[in-house]
């Protein structure tokens, strides 16, 4: 079975604990999703490193301490890491695309759905998106700030089945190895505890960022959306091959929550903006055929309501049948409800696919 995967990789192992981006071990990895890709696996890269990258490139030149210059080394290293990812990736004639996110283009639900869009259009294309937080442009009030949660939120919005973060350590420690020589590797977390937390320190070296409190959020995060998350060395040879094929490495984090249950529980935030009425044939595809929700079996909009917020279904009797996310505000519904999907282009001047609400964001009652 194929399966998607987002691999996140930190600057330590991207710098092999270097001052700068170190090719032969980006090419081992490059080399393994090589192989996973021609497998027929979904494959996503959140990848740090631009602000080393960055520093690198300006010959490690002084700068104030300003968010502005750390702005600046993101925006000139940034380019500089997604030129090497690409003549990588090219050796195995496999094309990329970049994708820079920040804080409001996944919480945003709206552009969440576009992000999403984005995404599952570079993944059909045989297309690896190369990730990262827009570094350049995001503000203290709009920034993720670290790659870990990045990566999570990446997984949720890919329906991935599994998040890996490679690092500069074998796994979860139950102390900071460095600073503790007995510390002992942790092979499974079934549960993130406040006494896991407590174990988990942040970043020593000066190029990573959180270190491996942010690793235990981010597995948190994706874990209850049901996605299971690794924490694992980038340097063990084909660690990504064994992980994918489901050997024993690093630190496993077992799955909280059904993948398609947790991540609609993480989707619905929000109550209601609006509601929608369908016909008796919309009814039988939504509870029996489980299907999405279709234009043409629209009757009746009520309320205000951006894309991407959530509304409620109801029967022509008014019976609450599911709540869902729209992926048309409530004017271009207006205008599209109870006609064929092939029209929404012409009477919309644009589309956002032939569903009015997709099935995997939809709670039925
Ligand atoms: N309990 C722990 N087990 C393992 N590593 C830990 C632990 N607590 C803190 N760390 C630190 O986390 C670091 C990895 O995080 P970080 O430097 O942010 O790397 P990355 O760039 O891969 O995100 C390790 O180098 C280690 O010093
Ligand atoms: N977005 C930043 C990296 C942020 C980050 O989380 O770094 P790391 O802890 O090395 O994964 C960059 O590209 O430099």
């Amino acid at each position: 079975m194929t399966k998607t995967i987002v691999i996140k990789l930190g600057t330590s192992t991207l710098t092999h604990g270097t001052k700068h981006l170190s090719r032969p071990h980006m090419l081992d990895i490059v080399k393994q999703i090589a192989e996973l890709h021609q497998q027929g696996h979904r494959l996503i890269l959140v990848t740090s490193g631009a602000v080393a990258a960055g520093r690198d490139y300006l010959g490690h030149r002084e700068l104030p301490a300003t968010l502005a210059s750390k702005q600046l080394l993101a925006a000139v290293g940034q380019s500089q890491l997604i030129q090497v990812w690409e003549s990588l990736f090219s050796i195995y004639n496999i094309k990329i695309g970049q994708m820079l996110l920040t804080r409001a283009d996944i919480e945003n639900k709206d552009h969440f759905l576009n992000a999403r869009d984005t995404l599952a259009a570079l993944l059909e294309q045989q297309i690896i998106p190369i990730i990262n937080e827009n570094d350049a442009v995001a503000t203290a009030e709009f920034r993720i700030g670290d790659n870990d949660n990045l990566s999570a939120l990446v997984a949720i919005l890919a329906q991935a089945e599994q998040l890996i973060l490679l690092t500069d350590q074998t796994a979860l420690f139950d102390s900071d190895p460095r600073t503790n020589p007995n510390a002992k590797p942790i092979s499974v977390v079934e549960k993130i505890t406040p006494d896991i937390r407590q174990i988990a320190g942040g970043s020593v070296t000066g190029l990573g960022t959180g270190g491996m409190s942010t690793k235990i959020t981010a597995a948190d995060i994706a874990t209850r959306s049901g996605v299971e998350t690794v924490i694992a060395s980038g340097e063990t040879p084909n660690v990504i091959l064994s992980l994918v094929k489901g050997e024993t490495l690093g630190t496993r984090f077992l799955v909280q929550a059904d993948r398609i249950e947790g991540r609609k529980q993480w989707l619905f935030g929000a109550p209601p903006a609006g509601t929608i009425t369908i016909d008796q044939g919309a009814e039988d595809a939504l509870l029996i055929q489980h299907k999405s929700l279709l234009p043409a079996g629209i009757i009746h909009i009520e309320g205000q309501f951006a894309r991407g917020e959530v509304v409620k279904i109801l029967n022509q009797a008014g019976k609450p049948l599911a709540l869902g996310i729209s992926r048309y505000n409530s004017e271009a519904l207006v205008l599209i409800k109870g006609k064929k999907s092939n029209e929404i282009e012409q009477l919309l001047g644009y589309e956002f696919g032939a569903v009015a609400l997709h099935r995997n964001e939809m709670i039925i009652y």
